[in-house]
């Protein structure tokens, strides 16, 4: 029998489109060594994003691949995560203690987008990153609340700098923590991102993967000017399927686009309502909206999550369904969605600034 070759089991691999990165493990460098000993064959796989929750359906998938190429007897997988970090804006300082920095925006208040943010943040961690969470939403933080710790105020160990608040493992940051719930907040433009950028670079956070930023809600010139000044690798729009919310997110692209941070994929929210007394299911806001706009912007739909009453109660409560629910069905997307935006994330390109040494000159 002809010996088993290398090109053989690339090919065999390249049969297998990754839902999250959209293409094949080899093309995406995924695949970093095979090794060929008679009929044994062992592949490693180094995926760029974190995926606790997929690598038994990975491996099943690749080992019936490779098993069915001619004269292999015996497959031996390595498969696990390495997190790179990923580019931001030119002429951005990178954040100390965070490899990736990812927006979520939305064209206007009230689509869900501080729900999302905070869930996302615990499903990218559920699939074993680590993970931070900024609560820039200055107009009305509500993450103090979700994350259960409201009322809560940041230690300082050396009277200069904040540590994170932790909750349910996340570290996280908030105006909220600074200021009573019922005090109103009068910000101004440069108030509001002058406050903001000093509470991000005052922190101590700690080897952060990923951090999530829950920007305030619309596209004025305040989201503008954090976007530009925020050290971002990627932004995520959340939007209801109504159109008038889709224009609005459509201004959310346009807003990213003007500062250069790739747009990662579109969250449709509240998509479909499932009765909870029958289980019908009813598309209240219209249907296909976050599809349509990514197929005219060429952007990927992240997943649909439903109208559904336990993601308001979990949010309400403290606990939000990635914590209070891990099993549902509702869990299971959102940890979808995360390694489907990390994925996303890790096919952008790198920032390699780490790996030179700085050269200095001398005249002489
Ligand atoms: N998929 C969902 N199903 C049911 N309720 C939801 C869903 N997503 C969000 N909600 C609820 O909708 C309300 C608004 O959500 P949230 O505060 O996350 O929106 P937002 O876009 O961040 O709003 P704002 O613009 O005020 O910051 C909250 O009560 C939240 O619990």
């Amino acid at each position: 029998m002809a010996d088993i070759e290398q090109q053989h089991i690339e090919a065999a691999l390249k049969q297998y489109i990754d839902p999250f990165l959209q293409g094949d493990l080899v093309s995406n460098r995924c695949v970093k060594k095979i090794d060929i000993n008679g009929g044994q064959v062992s592949v490693e796989v180094v995926l760029g994003f974190p995926a606790e929750g997929y690598k038994a359906t990975l491996a099943d998938a690749l080992h019936a691949l490779i098993k069915a190429v001619a004269g292999v007897t015996e497959v031996q997988l390595n498969i696990s995560s390495r997190i790179a970090t990923h580019a931001v804006q030119k002429g951005v300082k990178p954040l100390k203690g965070v490899k990736n920095v990812i927006a979520v925006a939305s064209g206007k208040g009230g689509v869900g987008k501080s729900t999302t943010a905070v869930n996302l943040a615990l499903a990218l961690q559920a699939e074993g990153a680590t993970v931070a969470l900024l609560d820039a939403d200055i107009y009305g933080p509500s993450q103090p609340r979700m994350l259960g710790v409201p009322g809560h105020k940041p230690e300082s160990l050396d009277g200069m700098s904040l540590e994170p608040v932790m909750s349910y493992g996340l570290q996280s940051m908030s105006m909220g923590y600074m200021v009573e719930e019922d005090t109103p907040m009068i910000w101004r433009g440069p108030m509001v991102t002058q406050a903001l950028e000093q509470l991000l670079r005052d922190t101590n956070w700690r080897e952060v993967d990923y951090m999530i930023i829950d920007l305030p809600p619309g596209t004025g010139d305040t989201q503008l000017t954090l976007a530009q000044k925020i050290p971002v690798s990627g932004a995520v729009i959340v939007t209801t399927p109504q159109d008038i919310a889709l224009l609005d997110a459509r201004k959310g692209l346009k807003m990213f686009e003007k500062v250069n941070v790739p747009v990662l994929g579109v969250i449709e929210n509240m998509s479909i309502h499932i009765c909870s007394q029958c289980g019908h299911e009813e598309p209240i806001f219209g249907q296909g909206g976050g599809a349509r706009m990514a197929e005219e912007y060429k952007v990927t739909l992240l997943g649909a999550l439903p109208l559904d009453m336990a993601i308001r109660e979990h949010g309400d409560a403290g606990h939000p369904t990635v914590i209070a629910a891990p099993e549902s069905r509702i869990t299971e997307i959102y940890r979808d969605i995360a390694r489907r935006v990390a994925a996303q994330l890790s096919t952008q390109s790198k920032d390699y600034s780490y790996r030179f040494p700085t050269i200095m000159v001398e005249n002489t």
